[in-house]
C-alpha cells in the first residue's frame, strides 16, 4: 500500500455529522508510512472529543490491514467555562444577528425566515442565513441551493448564495433525506462550528432559523453572539399563542431585544373568489405584543403560492413582488431594520453568562446568577463565569 492507496481508502471515512470525507474537507495534512505502521496527522476543527474518539473508531476500519497511529491537531480549548471563546463575539463581522424563534414546529419560521431576509436583501442590506435547525433543516430548498456542492477553503466552508444571500445550513453539508440524531452538547458544538467554520463575509444582518422550542440551541447561541434582535413567529390559534408566550418569555430572560412577533397563517384569503375566511383566527398576536411591549412585524394569510415558493425554492418576496403578501414581507423588513437602526449596536456585553452545569439559564437559580453577573459587571468586577466581561 502507498500513500495514493491510503488517501484512497481514507475517502470512505466521513467527517462526523457531515456527508463529506476527511480528504475532501482537507483535514488530512500528512501520512507518513514506514513497512506496515502508518501515521496520520490530522487537523481537525472540532474540539468535541465525539468527533476525534468517532475519527479513531472509523480511521482504522478503512485500512484494517495496517497498524495506525493517529495524530489530532485540534483548535485549543480556552481554560474556560464558556462556550463562547472568552465571552468574545465569534462572528464579529457580523454587525446585527436576528434570532429566528417559534414556540413549536411548523408555524412557518423557515419560510419567514427566508422571505424576510431577501426582503432585507432587496432593501440594499447584506443578508446572510444561518439555518440553524439541525433537525430539520428546510432552508436549502426553501432558497432553492439544495444539491449544491460547498466550497472549503483550507479548514473553513463558503457559504452558498442565492437572491443575494449567503446561505449555510446543515442540510447542505449532510446526505438529502438524512436524519441528525444528537444530544443537546453536539447540537451546541455545530451551532458554534456553524458559525465560526464559516466564511461569513461582513454583514448587515445574519438570520438564524433556530429549532422549534427553547432549549440548547437558543442558549448556545445567546452565549456566543449577541444576539441583537429576536423575532417570533405563531400561528393565530390561542394554542399556539401559548407556546409562543414561552418563546417570548425565553427572549426576555436571555435579555434579547424583541423586534416583534409575525402572525402567520393568518386568515385565508380564497385565490378564486378573494374572500377572507378567518380558519385558524387572525389578530390575536396584537394582544400578545403588547403584553410583551413589542410590535406585530406582520400578519401573513394562508396563501398557497407561500407554499408554493418555498417548495420550489422560488421565495414569494421575489417572485411575485408585488402580491400582498410579498409587500407584507417588505413592511416587515422594514420594520426590522428601523429597529435596528435605532438600536445601535449590540456589544459583547449582551453576551449571555455561561451557568453553572445542570442550572437553567431561565431557572430561578439561573436568574439569580445572572443579575449576580450584571451587578459585578456594573462595579466593574470580573463576574467569574468565565464569560469575557473583563
Ligand atoms: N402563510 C403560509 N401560507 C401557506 N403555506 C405556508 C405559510 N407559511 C408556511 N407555509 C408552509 O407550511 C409549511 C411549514 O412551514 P415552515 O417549514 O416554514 O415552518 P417551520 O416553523 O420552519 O417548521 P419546522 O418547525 O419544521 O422547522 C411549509 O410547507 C410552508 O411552505
Amino acid at each position: 500500500m502507498n500513500i495514493e492507496d491510503i488517501k484512497k481508502a481514507l475517502q470512505s471515512v466521513k467527517y462526523p455529522g457531515f456527508s463529506k470525507s476527511i480528504i475532501d474537507f482537507g483535514f488530512v495534512k500528512d501520512i507518513k508510512l514506514e513497512a506496515d505502521a502508518c501515521t496520520i496527522l490530522l487537523d481537525i476543527t472540532s474540539t468535541a472529543k465525539e468527533v476525534e474518539d468517532e475519527l479513531k473508531k472509523e480511521i482504522p476500519k478503512a485500512l484494517p490491514n495496517l497498524n495506525i497511529n493517529m495524530i489530532f491537531n485540534k483548535p485549543k480549548v480556552e481554560a474556560q467555562k464558556s462556550n463562547s471563546v472568552s465571552g468574545q463575539n465569534i462572528v464579529p463581522q457580523i454587525k446585527n444577528i436576528v434570532m429566528v424563534s417559534s414556540g413549536k414546529g411548523g408555524v412557518g419560521k423557515s419560510t419567514t425566515t427566508v422571505n424576510l431576509a431577501i426582503a432585507s436583501a432587496m432593501q440594499g442590506k447584506k443578508v446572510g442565513v444561518l439555518d440553524a435547525d439541525i433537525y430539520g433543516p428546510n432552508i436549502p430548498r426553501m432558497m432553492g441551493v439544495n444539491g449544491q456542492e460547498v466550497e472549503v477553503v483550507g479548514n473553513k466552508a463558503k457559504p452558498l448564495n442565492a437572491y443575494g444571500v449567503d446561505i449555510m445550513s446543515m442540510g447542505v453539508l449532510m446526505k438529502e433525506g438524512e436524519a441528525v440524531i444528537w444530544r443537546g452538547a453536539m447540537i451546541m458544538k455545530a451551532i458554534q462550528q456553524l458559525l465560526r467554520d464559516i466564511l461569513w463575509e461582513e454583514l448587515d444582518i445574519l438570520f438564524i432559523d433556530m429549532p422549534p422550542g427553547t432549549g440548547d440551541a437558543q442558549l448556545t447561541l445567546a452565549q456566543s453572539v449577541p444576539v441583537s434582535a429576536g423575532i417570533n413567529v405563531t400561528t393565530p390559534q390561542h394554542v399556539a399563542l401559548d407556546d409562543s408566550r414561552r418563546s417570548l418569555d425565553m427572549f426576555q430572560k436571555l435579555h434579547i431585544p424583541i423586534a416583534g412577533i409575525v402572525e402567520n397563517m393568518s386568515g385565508f384569503i380564497c385565490p378564486s373568489c378573494n374572500t377572507e375566511s378567518d380558519i385558524f383566527g387572525t389578530g390575536t398576536c396584537d394582544d400578545l405584543a403588547k403584553e410583551y411591549n413589542t410590535q406585530v412585524l406582520a400578519h401573513l394569510p394562508i396563501e398557497p403560492n407561500i407554499r408554493k415558493g418555498g417548495d420550489s425554492g422560488k421565495p414569494i418576496v421575489y417572485f411575485e413582488p408585488e402580491s400582498i403578501t410579498a409587500k407584507r414581507y417588505m413592511m416587515a423588513a422594514d420594520k426590522l431594520i428601523a429597529m435596528l437602526d435605532s438600536q445601535g449596536e449590540v456589544t459583547n456585553e449582551a453576551i449571555q453568562p455561561i451557568m453553572p452545569a445542570g442550572v437553567s439559564a431561565c431557572s430561578t437559580e439561573g436568574q439569580k446568577i445572572k443579575a449576580e453577573h450584571e451587578a459585578k459587571k456594573n462595579s466593574g468586577e470580573s463576574c467569574g463565569t468565565g464569560c469575557g466581561c473583563h
